[in-house]
């Protein structure tokens, strides 16, 4: 550990000139000495060998700052992904496992199948294993062999074929069997908890001395991952979601002061909310959990959405579902297997307190109408153009075990594919910034309160 307890395993910096800065990412050979290399198989694969400079060099890095200005530092940059001249795993010799943690999101039976096919058609890897149901399935389930028939068209499911869990991750009980199952690539689909877990497991790994690369795939639907531009999935659930509030908008324009209120993932970002209202343009307030918003007296909801319903006579909230959670009153926190926080139901709370208002004020008689598309969003496949992201994604991952590459994230950074060391993306979460252009274009979308000036004595909702 160093003075700021962080830990040195995870450190690996190579300083530049002109304040640049890679964070390099782990390699089997810094704790395994003498290890073998093989040329890549993909140099007299006939799809690839077309390709001019098709292997990445190995000086190759990604900047994380793209904007500059003349004397700014070049500051960090990681490591750009992409298969490698060497590699250092024979395919014959290569068993791999793949397993998806957490809650759903659209791609995740892309990125399984591509990891499959990649190992298979790339590198002509044949043993590919699947977990079944999360890390817990590790020690309490057998595996499955994936080939490529066996997931031939899962990415047009949504889901995942392997099955998911909260919980149960148990670090020694997960290595003990990837050492007793002879598995020396682990491939570990999931979320911000899921590459907390990853890190422990290659941590684990390294001290044991093992020849096993362990390569995470970031996967949440809230976007809620650093560093990375977007994760897979998002795009597919900001669309669907648009059905949510197109039904939400034409529910409230068929009635007089009508209210159409949608509730939509995002525990503690807000950012499908954001996109979903940027996108639709029917929304008349989008509520996050970043932005605290009170709901009585000058400035408040009560009052917006009195104006909003005498200008046009109908409007669309869309409501985070980690927005306002200090004002829905219940005394006991609850968490989930993996220790999230349980949400209040918002949405339903908002519903209530709306009707109730307008209820007791009979100035005006509304309508409201709460559509909860919740996990309809995120148990759908993949669109297009998330499927081919999955798929970049997939495949990175696999050219980084094999050129021996370990404790990773395969992340897209400035639009290009990076390898990531696993404590960036656990150290923080991705939160929409209230100072930033992109929430005030939302702002400015919907010319809804900014909820900056409570009056005395209201609750704020922080999160
Ligand atoms: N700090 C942690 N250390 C080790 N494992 C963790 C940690 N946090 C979560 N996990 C494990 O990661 C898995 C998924 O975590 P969860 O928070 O439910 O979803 P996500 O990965 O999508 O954020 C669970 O099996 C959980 O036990
Ligand atoms: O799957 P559950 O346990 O019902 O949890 C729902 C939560 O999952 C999420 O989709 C996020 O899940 P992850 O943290 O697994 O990415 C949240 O938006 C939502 O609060
Ligand atoms: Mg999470």
């Amino acid at each position: 550990m160093d003075s700021n307890g962080v830990d040195e395993q995870e450190m690996k910096l190579v300083q530049g000139a002109a304040g640049y800065v890679l964070e390099d990412v782990p390699h089997l050979s810094d704790y395994i000495l003498d290890l073998p290399t093989y040329p890549n198989p993909l140099q007299s694969n006939p799809a690839y060998s077309v390709v001019r400079q098709y292997f990445v060099d190995e000086d190759d890095t990604v900047p994380q700052k793209i904007v500059v200005h003349k004397d700014s530092p070049r500051g960090t940059h990681f490591r750009r992904a992409g298969p490698r001249q060497k590699v250092y795993f024979k395919p014959a010799d290569v068993r791999a496992c793949i397993v998806t943690c957490g809650g759903l999101c659209p791609g995740l039976n892309t990125v399984i199948r591509e990891i499959v096919c990649g190992l298979h058609y790339m590198y002509g890897v044949t043993e590919v294993l699947g977990v079944n149901c999360g890390f817990s399935g590790f020690y309490s389930k057998n595996t499955v062999t994936l080939t490529p028939k066996d997931v031939s068209d899962i990415h047009k499911r949504g889901g995942t074929m392997l099955g998911t869990s909260r919980g149960g991750h148990d670090t020694s009980k997960i290595v003990d069997n990837i050492q007793d199952r002879e598995i020396n690539q682990v491939y570990i689909i999931g979320g911000d908890g899921t590459q907390k877990g990853a890190s422990a497991i290659y941590k684990e790994i390294r001290r044991r001395g093992l020849k096993v690369a362990v390569a995470g795939i970031p996967k949440t639907i809230d976007n809620d991952i650093p560093v990375i531009d977007k994760s897979f999935g998002f795009d597919t659930a900001v669309e669907e979601a648009q059905r949510a509030i197109n039904a939400a908008h034409v529910e409230a324009t068929s009635v007089e002061n009508g209210i159409g209120l949608v509730k939509l993932m995002g525990r503690y970002s807000g950012f499908i909310a954001m996109y979903a209202t940027l996108a639709s343009r029917d929304v008349d307030c989008c509520l996050i959990p970043e932005s605290p918003f009170y709901l009585e007296g000058k400035g408040g909801l009560y009052e917006f959405i009195a104006k909003r319903l005498r200008e046009n006579g109908h409007m669309v909230i869309v409501v985070a579902e980690g927005a306002g959670q200090d004002l829905v009153a219940e005394s006991i926190e609850q968490q989930d297997a993996s220790g999230n926080k349980l949400l209040k139901d918002v949405g339903l709370w908002m519903s209530l307190k709306i009707k109730e208002h307008f209820a007791k004020q009979r100035k005006m008689d509304i309508t409201l109408k709460y559509i909860d598309p919740t996990y309809m969003i995120r148990a759908i496949p993949a669109n297009a153009s998330d499927n081919v992201y999955s798929t970049l994604l997939a495949q990175s991952a696999v050219h980084g075990a094999m050129a021996g590459y370990t404790g990773f994230i395969s992340g897209l950074v400035n639009g290009r594919q990076t390898y990531i060391p696993f404590n960036r993306i656990t150290e923080k979460q991705n939160k929409v910034v209230i100072t930033d252009r992109m929430w005030a274009r939302m702002l400015s979308s919907t010319n809804q309160p900014s909820f900056m000036n409570p009056p005395n004595g209201t609750t704020e909702a922080t999160c």
